[in-house]
């Protein structure tokens, strides 16, 4: 039997590095504070896109190794939440965009701005399944809110905006976004629109749940509570590119703190006071449903690497 590792956290980034340790045949506990559908990932839209995340030398790489991923589950939308959807990103130039473009089958200039057929998923869906096959793996999931990281042979810190106190480190800070699920009048492409001169975007996403509205992006905003005037906002904004959205039945409102951290996301390993193998894996800001495989590769393989199954 090999040696138990925990992750702490049970967000998309805690799951998915669990599921990649499992199932190369280590013993793993996730403990997380919050059920899976009480995270920041169960919040966010999900779209595929590098956004609002940090070192770019890396996001790629783990974007484009998470988009192999995702292409594969998208064969199986019902089970899996991810599914391969059209749509424009208004406004940019394919030149302005990363070198990761070049490894996205079909992303194109469009006369309004970049056209791609991407992954959007419905995250409540595809944390449940991730569960699902962590557990098929022989892991477990276990409800435990700790105040310091436990000191074990092996430990990888999933905990996102939880890492700011419990690292601690003072440079994981809160990006508030706020989101309106209306029922969908019929929107079967998403859309994106980032206005340069305010931290407000415009976009919409087809959802199984509804057409979800967004969006903020308010820096060290703790508040968690909708602002009704913010969603009359964000529904007039999308409405003006989809005027059937202005009388759409308001079905759910949203708030989520994206994970930011200034010196980008960390992935690393140190060694505890007593000798243990702490590996962090969290930071992931606006994008961590994008990088998640990437990231969860490069932490899976430091957790292992002093592990190796008996
Ligand atoms: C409005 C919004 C829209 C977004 N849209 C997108 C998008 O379209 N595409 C995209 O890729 N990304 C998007 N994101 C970003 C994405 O949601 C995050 O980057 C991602 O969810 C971070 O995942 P995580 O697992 O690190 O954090 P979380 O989901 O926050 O999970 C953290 C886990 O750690 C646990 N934890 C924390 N502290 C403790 C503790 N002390 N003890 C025990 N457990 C603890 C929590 O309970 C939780 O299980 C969006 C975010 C928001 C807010």
């Amino acid at each position: 039997m090999s040696e138990q590792m925990i992750v702490l956290g049970g967000g998309v980034i805690g799951l998915t590095t669990a599921v990649v340790l499992a199932e190369s045949g280590r013993d793993v506990r996730v403990w997380s504070r919050d059920p899976a559908g009480e995270t920041t990932s169960a919040v966010a839209g999900a779209l595929w896109w590098p956004y609002r995340i940090e070192p770019a030398g890396s996001v790629g790489d783990w974007a484009l190794a998470s988009l192999r991923v995702y292409e594969e589950l998208a064969a199986d939308p019902g089970r899996t939440g991810v599914r391969l959807v059209e749509g424009l990103q208004s406004g940019i130039r394919l030149s302005e965009l990363g070198p990761w473009a070049a490894g996205v089958d079909g992303l194109r200039q469009a006369p309004d701005g970049v056209r791609a057929r991407i992954p959007l998923i419905d995250m409540p869906t595809h944390l449940a399944w991730l569960r699902g096959r962590l557990e098929a793996a022989g892991g477990t999931v276990e409800i435990r809110a700790l105040d310091a990281l436990p000191d074990a042979p092996v430990v990888v810190n999933c905990t996102g905006l939880g890492a700011r106190t419990l690292v601690p480190d003072p440079g994981v800070r809160p990006v508030r976004g706020q989101l309106v699920v209306v029922e969908n009048p019929g929107v079967t492409e998403w859309y994106t629109s980032v206005d340069h001169s305010s931290s407000d975007t415009t976009y919409f996403f087809p959802q199984p749940y509804g057409l979800l509205l967004g969006g903020t992006a308010q820096d060290d905003d703790w508040d968690l509570a909708p602002d009704p005037r913010v969603a009359e906002e964000i529904v007039a904004r999308c409405a003006r590119v989809r005027p059937e959205i202005a009388g759409a039945r308001v079905l759910a409102h949203r708030v989520g703190l994206r994970p930011v951290r200034d010196a980008g996301v960390r992935i690393e390993a140190e060694t505890t006071a007593s000798g243990g193998l702490l590996v962090h894996n969290y930071g992931h800001g606006g994008a961590g449903i994008t990088v998640a495989w990437g990231c969860a590769r490069e932490a899976a393989a430091l957790a292992a690497s002093r592990t190796p199954l008996l």
